[in-house]
Formats: structure tokens, C-alpha cells, sequence
């Protein structure tokens, strides 16, 4: 019962506030995001302890939301873990890295064995399996979380990622597929796996959301570019887009930004702002781990690349002041202009099915790594709904994942094979046209060298491996027979096998 040690019934359900008693929940780090959460779960009919560094946070949102629900206000966090039914239940969401390990240290010393403690801030992975680790030894869970769906998600149902103990999700499960949005009648919410899984997950959302993204402003570009097309025509495109298979929010919103006009000079909102873009890390993270990884996430990291070239602003100044050589431009013409919107609008979704691909290869093989045993197609259901990558072409992911778990890759499921060589043709001319008008494209052809580079029989790898073994004795294996060779190349250019003692000096080929 809610105010006392239990908040949700056998079913599951909510149960009533008990205004007089203790809270189902706290949350402490009341920023937007904080904030708006512990807005949420009060709407939902639990009762919220809140909690902030500087109280005043904590005071403005009882003074302006109290009347939403059930808010128990504390100044100090003593007080705060005083006010929370058993086990506790305390959600962190505070600035991610530092911020959040003070939080833990100052709250680990107030909390008993089986208390959760929470972290739904943009964590790394890899400091959540350290927290994870540490507060376990501790007989505390640490549940790392990933949450999405910005200020508006979190107050009005965020997509919600946790990893951390199967045995804690059963405590909090309840309350957080309660505050998650609704698809169909599928919250977006689901546990994701042990320890770091949920802030990895969350970590690739955002590495795809870059990609997304690029892929959205390349496809702008090329038609501001190509056609001469102004921000107020582009939003009605994307609007148009929006109503097909690339219906989401992130081309939803696209169409918002291009049709925004600047209040103080009348021009196009594009066009006033500084085209650096800015970026707080999570994209970065994802490349990273995706070089550890070995998995090629070349549309997240041309995403990641894009916005280090945007924003190294004394070298694009210096070369455009020097000028550099580039094609004489102009705008396309007659047949070359006929069909482009079209053809801009396949290269734009087959380029997001590699970006998408990629991004779910990185979590099987993190999966595999951390033996996490994340279900692929879960992911896919969580995404659909609250998140800033929500699209209607996951449930079309989820198919893929529900008719075959172990698919090798999405684009080999039959709906993605297909709907990519439908675009192909169109594909391959958007590349080919944003390289003779010069307009970079990074996003569009990775993605496309990514699935002919996938496609094809024999790879140019092999020249490679000879050069490798030629400068650094680094060997390599045959088409046609097992084990490891070297040729003497500095010697009488024979092939000798290396990884065997007893098959001689010499290969036998
Ligand atoms: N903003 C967004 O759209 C999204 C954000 N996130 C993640 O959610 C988390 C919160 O984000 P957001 O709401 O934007 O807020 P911020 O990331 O701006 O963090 C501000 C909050 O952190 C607290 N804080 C900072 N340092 C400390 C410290 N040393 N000790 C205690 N508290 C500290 C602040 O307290 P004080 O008021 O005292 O300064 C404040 O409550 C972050 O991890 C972010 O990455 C996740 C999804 C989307
Ligand atoms: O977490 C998010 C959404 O789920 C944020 O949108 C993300 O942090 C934005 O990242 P960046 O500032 O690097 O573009």
C-alpha cells in the first residue's frame, strides 16, 4: 500500500497516496528533466519525495505543480531518504559523471541493504557497471537507466531503458511502465539486462538520434542546394515525408524547425542560426565503444565527424578565406532536377536502415561482450513510443526481430532487403549528385558504401592483409587452405605457414 512499505498492489496497479505516510519514490536532480519525472510519476497517483542540491528548485516546484499530486519536499538528502517507504526507491537526475558519483557518496551512508538506487541521467555504460559493482558489494541495487524523450518526454510519458538486477526491476518495473508512454497498449518500458545494459542502450538511441539527424540536415542541404528550394518550401517536403514510411518525430520536427520564421530580422529561423553544431558527448561515447567493439557504425560517426567540422570554425574561416577549389555548382536542371526531391526522400530512408542496422549490431555485440542478453526486438518496441528517435519504421524493426531473434543483420530481413533495393537506384543517384555539385554528403554515401562494402563477394581486404604482412611480417590466411602465412618477401618471395611448428618452414602450396 502506498505510504507505508509497499507502493503497488499484487497486480502490479498504482496503488492510492497515503498523504501521511512514507513515499513510494523520490527523485533527486530537479532540473528540466528531474524535474518533469517526478511531475510524471506524481500524475500517476505516487506519492514522489523531491529533492534538490539547491533547495529552491525543490520549493519552486511544490509552489508551481504541487496541486499535480502527491509531492513530499525535502531540503537535505537525510530527510529526503527519511521520507521513502522500504525498500527505497531513489531516482538520481542530476548532470551525468562527477555530479552523479557525489550523489551516490552522500547517499550510499543514509540507505540499507536492498534499497535501488537509480541513475536515469545520460551515464556512460561504463561507470555504470563501476557503480553497479561497487553499491552490489554494498547489498545495494544500482539501477542504471537510460530515459528519452527530453523535458516533454519526461513529464508526458519518456521512452525508459533500465538495466541493473533483474530482482530490482520486479520493485521498480511497476512505477516506471506506469510513468512510460503507451504503443498500442505496450509501455516503453521493458528491462533491458544486467548492470550497464540500460545506459548502453540509451548510449546507441543517441548515437542512431545523431545519425538520424545528419541524415535529415544532408538531405535539407542537398535540396537547398540542388533546387534551390527555401526553408518554407523544405518544411512542407518534410511534412509530406512525414506522412509515409519516414513519418517520426524527428521529421515531424524537422518541418517545425524550416518553417520557423526569426521574430527580430523576419528571415528563415535557419538561417539566423550559428551552423556549428554542438554536442554533450553521448554520440562520441557510442563511436567509441564501437571501435572497442569492432563494429562499424560508420553513419553514427560520420554524424559525430559532421559536427567536429561544423564546429572547427578558425579552420573553415581560414580556407574560405583562402578559398579552396571545389565544381563550378549551379543548381539542377531539367532531368536532372526532375524526381531529386523523390530520389532525396529513398536515399534518406535507406541511409537511416544501415544507420539503424549498424546501431542495433553494436548492442548484439555488447551484448555478447557483457553477456547481456538484450532482446533486440524489445528495443525495437521501447523506441516506438516517447523517444526522440520514435518512427514508425520500428515496428517494422520489431517484426524483423520477432520473425527471426538471431537476424544477422536488419537489412537481410525481407521487408528491409526490399524496401532498400527499391531505393537503391535513387539512392546511388543522390550520392553520385551531391558529389559533382560538391555538396557534402557524408552521412548519405558511408551508408551506401557501407552496404556495397557488406554486398559484395570479395573485398579489397585482401590487399591490405598482403601489405600487412609485406612491412610488418603480420601474416595472413588462405582461400583455400587452413592456418596462417607468411611470404618471405625480403628472402625468395616463398610462402611459408606460421602457425604451426610441425608443418614445416614451408607452405605446401
Ligand atoms: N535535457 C535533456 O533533454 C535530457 C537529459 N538527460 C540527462 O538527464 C540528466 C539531467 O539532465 P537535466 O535535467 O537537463 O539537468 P542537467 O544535466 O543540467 O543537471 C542539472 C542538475 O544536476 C544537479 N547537480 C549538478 N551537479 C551536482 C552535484 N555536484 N551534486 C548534486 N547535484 C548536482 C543540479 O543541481 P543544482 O540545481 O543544485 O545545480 C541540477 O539538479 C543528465 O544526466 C542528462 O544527461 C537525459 C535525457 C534528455
Ligand atoms: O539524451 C537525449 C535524448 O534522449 C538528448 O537529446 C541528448 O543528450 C542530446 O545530445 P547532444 O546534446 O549531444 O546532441
Amino acid at each position: 500500500m502506498a505510504g507505508t512499505t509497499d507502493t503497488t498492489s499484487s497486480t502490479g496497479t498504482p496503488a492510492k497516496p497515503d498523504p501521511g505516510g512514507l513515499a513510494d519514490v523520490g527523485v533527486t536532480g530537479l532540473a528540466v528533466m528531474g524535474r518533469n519525472l517526478a511531475r510524471n510519476i506524481a500524475r500517476h497517483g505516487h506519492a514522489v519525495a523531491v529533492h534538490n542540491r539547491t533547495a529552491s528548485r525543490v520549493d519552486e516546484l511544490v509552489a508551481e505543480h504541487g496541486d499535480e499530486g502527491d509531492f513530499r519536499p525535502s531540503h537535505s538528502l537525510e530527510d529526503f531518504v527519511a521520507s521513502l517507504a522500504k525498500p527505497r526507491r531513489v531516482i538520481i537526475m542530476v548532470k551525468a559523471g562527477k555530479a552523479t558519483d557525489a550523489v551516490i557518496d552522500e547517499l550510499v551512508p543514509l540507505l540499507e541493504e536492498g534499497d535501488i538506487v537509480v541513475d536515469a541521467g545520460n551515464a556512460h555504460y561504463e561507470d555504470t557497471r563501476r557503480r553497479e559493482h561497487d553499491l552490489r558489494e554494498r547489498g545495494l541495487h544500482f539501477v542504471g537507466t537510460g530515459v528519452s524523450g527530453g523535458e516533454e518526454g519526461a513529464l508526458e510519458g519518456p521512452s525508459i531503458m533500465p538495466g541493473g538486477s533483474r530482482e530490482s526491476y520486479e520493485a521498480l518495473g511497476p512505477i516506471l511502465e506506469d510513468i512510460a508512454v503507451d504503443v498500442d497498449g505496450t509501455p516503453c518500458c521493458t528491462y533491458v539486462g544486467p548492470d550497464g545494459a540500460g545506459h548502453f542502450v540509451k548510449m546507441v538511441h543517441n548515437g542512431i538520434e545523431y545519425a538520424d539527424m545528419q541524415l535529415i540536415a544532408e538531405a535539407y542541404d542537398l535540396l537547398r542546394q540542388g533546387l534551390d528550394l527555401s526553408p518554407a518550401q523544405l518544411a512542407d517536403v518534410f511534412d509530406e515525408w512525414n506522412e509515409g514510411d519516414l513519418e517520426s518525430f524527428l521529421v515531424e520536427i524537422t518541418a517545425r524547425v524550416l518553417r520557423h520564421e526569426d521574430a527580430s530580422t523576419g528571415k528563415p529561423f535557419v538561417d539566423v542560426v550559428v551552423d556549428q553544431a554542438e554536442q554533450k558527448g553521448t554520440g562520441r561515447w557510442t563511436v567509441q565503444s564501437a571501435l572497442d567493439l569492432g563494429v562499424p557504425v560508420t553513419g553514427i560517426a560520420e554524424a559525430v565527424f559532421a559536427r567536429a567540422l561544423s564546429g572547427a570554425a578558425g579552420q573553415r574561416k581560414a580556407v574560405l578565406d583562402r578559398g579552396l577549389a571545389g565544381p563550378s555548382g549551379g543548381r539542377l536542371e531539367g532531368a536532372d532536377a526532375e524526381g531529386f526531391v523523390d530520389a532525396v526522400r529513398q536515399a534518406l530512408y535507406a541511409s537511416k536502415v544501415v544507420a539503424y542496422a549498424q546501431g542495433f549490431d553494436q548492442i548484439t555485440a555488447a551484448s555478447q561482450e557483457y553477456g547481456w542478453d538484450i532482446d533486440r526486438g524489445m528495443m525495437a518496441t521501447i523506441w516506438r513510443g516517447g523517444c526522440i528517435i520514435r518512427a514508425r519504421f520500428l515496428d517494422r524493426i520489431k517484426q524483423a526481430y520477432d520473425k527471426d531473434q538471431h537476424l544477422a543483420s536488419l537489412l537481410l530481413d525481407d521487408y528491409f532487403a526490399e524496401a532498400v533495393a527499391d531505393a537503391q537506384d535513387a539512392w546511388r543517384r543522390v550520392v553520385a549528385t551531391a558529389v559533382r555539385l560538391g555538396v557534402p554528403a557524408p552521412g548519405f554515401s558511408s551508408a551506401l558504401a557501407y552496404y556495397d562494402g557488406l554486398r559484395r563477394d570479395r573485398l579489397p581486404a585482401a590487399l591490405v592483409q598482403g601489405l600487412r604482412d609485406l612491412f610488418g611480417a603480420h601474416t595472413y590466411r588462405r582461400v583455400d587452405a587452413e592456418g596462417t602465412y607468411h611470404v618471405l618477401w625480403s628472402e625468395d618471395g616463398s610462402e611459408e605457414r606460421q602457425d604451426t611448428q610441425d608443418q614445416g618452414s614451408h607452405s605446401p602450396h
